[in-house]
């Protein structure tokens, strides 16, 4: 995913004007390279490392003192209120855990506002959908045209935000196809790495032959293995011309195209002094001596047993890993999950920060809302990290080492105010763009 910071970068002024002298002479360095920082600011959680962290679901505790300096915003349940102005109406659902599909998403909804004027489109998060089974059956019987984008992740299992949909969908499923009447197009978000390959749409799809209603278009299996913005690209090319026979009249045309922008998400930059960084942004917590864990706040521990529990006739490889928790207050009981947080190695740091020519102690955070909460490009997700100096950011969140994803190629395109840097940018995010990245292993 690609981040268009806004703002601070568009307006240095306002940056000397919250964090002085410095923040303006690190504004000015930032906008010469702004293309980095962006992708710097965007890309989160693939890391590679050594550092070993464990954050156990289960660790309910109280955040920290330091928090970002802007409010948080409730999520307000999506309003039920439909006004019947003649338009149809058509709702494209999300089912994400790292924004691909809600980007996908928003990119069908935007194109096709674009595409069909008469027509109502809305995002909808699965989770904001219905509060309990009933009311799932009562909305989904008034849809008439939806979208479903599903991604699947570990054995198969549905993300946080779809898991309630998912299971009385499922478990429901002989009831399902008898009240179903919409008209539906699904795309699935997957990996062919994975064993189970886009399960979750499979398992929805298993139970939708409806009979009332038609699947617009064949169904979309995005591969996050090759390029699935392709995958989107394609399948999205598929649904217009059957969404033309269902939204257009014989005098409208259909014409309009947007440039693709799936996946781009905004993000509002905030620079501080120096000299605010808390403690333990340094380094993170050791095992003993920190109370508080959390997801944002995880918990250093040492691996005490290693094992490969292949033999060596094997051709397949599983390590048997046991952390050393003691002292830390946490406890593990089976079933629980444990997140491991890695690092890239410090040459690659360094030699992201000598690209940029920033001070690794440039102190900033990202937000995805706006200085008075309300979300940037409505975009529902949190921000990726945590209010961290440069060093950390590279360190801990960005993913140096990857290609960087065709909407963050085009996204610095439309910011690039070099135009040969521009093209290039282009190029990049075009076919025989891509063959070039992977050659190369840019
Ligand atoms: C931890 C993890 C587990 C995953 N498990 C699966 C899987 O079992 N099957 C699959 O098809 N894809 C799997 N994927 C791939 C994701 O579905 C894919 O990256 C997708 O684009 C994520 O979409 P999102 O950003 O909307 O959450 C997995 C990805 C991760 C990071």
């Amino acid at each position: 995913m690609a981040a268009i910071i806004r703002k601070k970068f568009a307006d240095p002024s306002n940056a000397s004007s919250e964090s002085g002298g410095a923040a303006a002479e690190v504004t000015s360095l930032i906008l010469d390279n702004r293309e980095f920082v962006m992708i710097l600011t965007t890309t989160v959680a693939v890391l590679i490392g050594c550092v070993v962290v464990l954050v156990w679901r289960r660790s309910s505790s109280p955040k920290r003192s330091y928090q970002p300096p802007t409010p948080l915003v409730v999520k307000k349940k999506e309003e039920d209120v439909v006004v019947d102005d003649g338009k149809k109406k058509i709702t494209v659902f999300y089912g994400t855990q790292t924004g691909t599909a809600e980007g996908f998403a928003k990119a069908l909804a935007e194109e096709a506002k674009a595409r069909y004027e008469k027509a109502v489109f809305k995002v909808v998060d699965m989770d904001d959908y219905a509060g309990d089974d009933d009311e799932y059956e009562e909305k989904f019987k008034k849809e008439s045209i939806a979208f479903f984008f599903l991604a699947t992740y570990g054995d198969g299992e549905p993300t946080d935000n779809a898991a309630r949909f998912y299971k009385w969908f499922t478990e429901g499923k002989e009831a399902r196809g008898e009240w179903l009447k919409m008209n539906y197009g699904v795309f699935g978000l997957g990996n062919k790495q994975y064993e189970h390959f886009n399960t979750v749409l499979k398992s929805v799809l298993r139970w939708v032959p409806c009979p009332g209603g038609k699947r617009i278009a064949p169904v979309g299996l995005g591969d996050d293995d090759q390029c699935m913005e392709d995958d989107f690209s394609a399948w999205k090319e598929l649904v217009w011309p059957e969404l033309d026979g269902l939204l257009l009249d014989e005098d409208d045309q259909s014409s309009a195209t947007t440039p693709y922008t799936a996946a781009v998400l905004e993000y509002r930059v905030v620079f501080y002094d120096s000299t605010d960084a808390p403690v333990e942004d340094k380094s993170w917590s050791g095992a003993n001596g920190h109370a508080v864990y959390d997801a944002q706040h995880p918990c250093r521990s040492n691996v005490a047993v290693r094992k490969e529990l292949h033999t060596p006739l094997s051709d397949r490889s599983c390590t048997h890993l046991k952390f050393d928790i003691a002292g830390t207050g946490l406890s593990y009981e089976t079933g629980d999950h444990v997140g491991v947080y890695s690092e890239n190695v410090e040459e690659v740091v360094e030699e992201a920060l000598q690209l940029l020519g920033l001070s690794p102690d440039t102190y900033f955070s990202v937000h995805s809302n706006k200085e008075d909460g309300t979300p940037l490009s409505g975009s529902s997700l949190p921000t990726p990290f945590p209010p961290c100096t440069l060093r950390t950011a590279l360190t801990r969140y960005a993913d140096l080492l990857n290609a960087p994803k065709k909407s963050a190629l085009l996204a610095l395109a439309a910011h690039a105010t070099d135009p040969t840097e521009a093209d290039r940018l282009r190029y990049l995010a075009s076919p025989a763009g891509k063959v070039l990245i992977s050659d190369t292993r840019l």
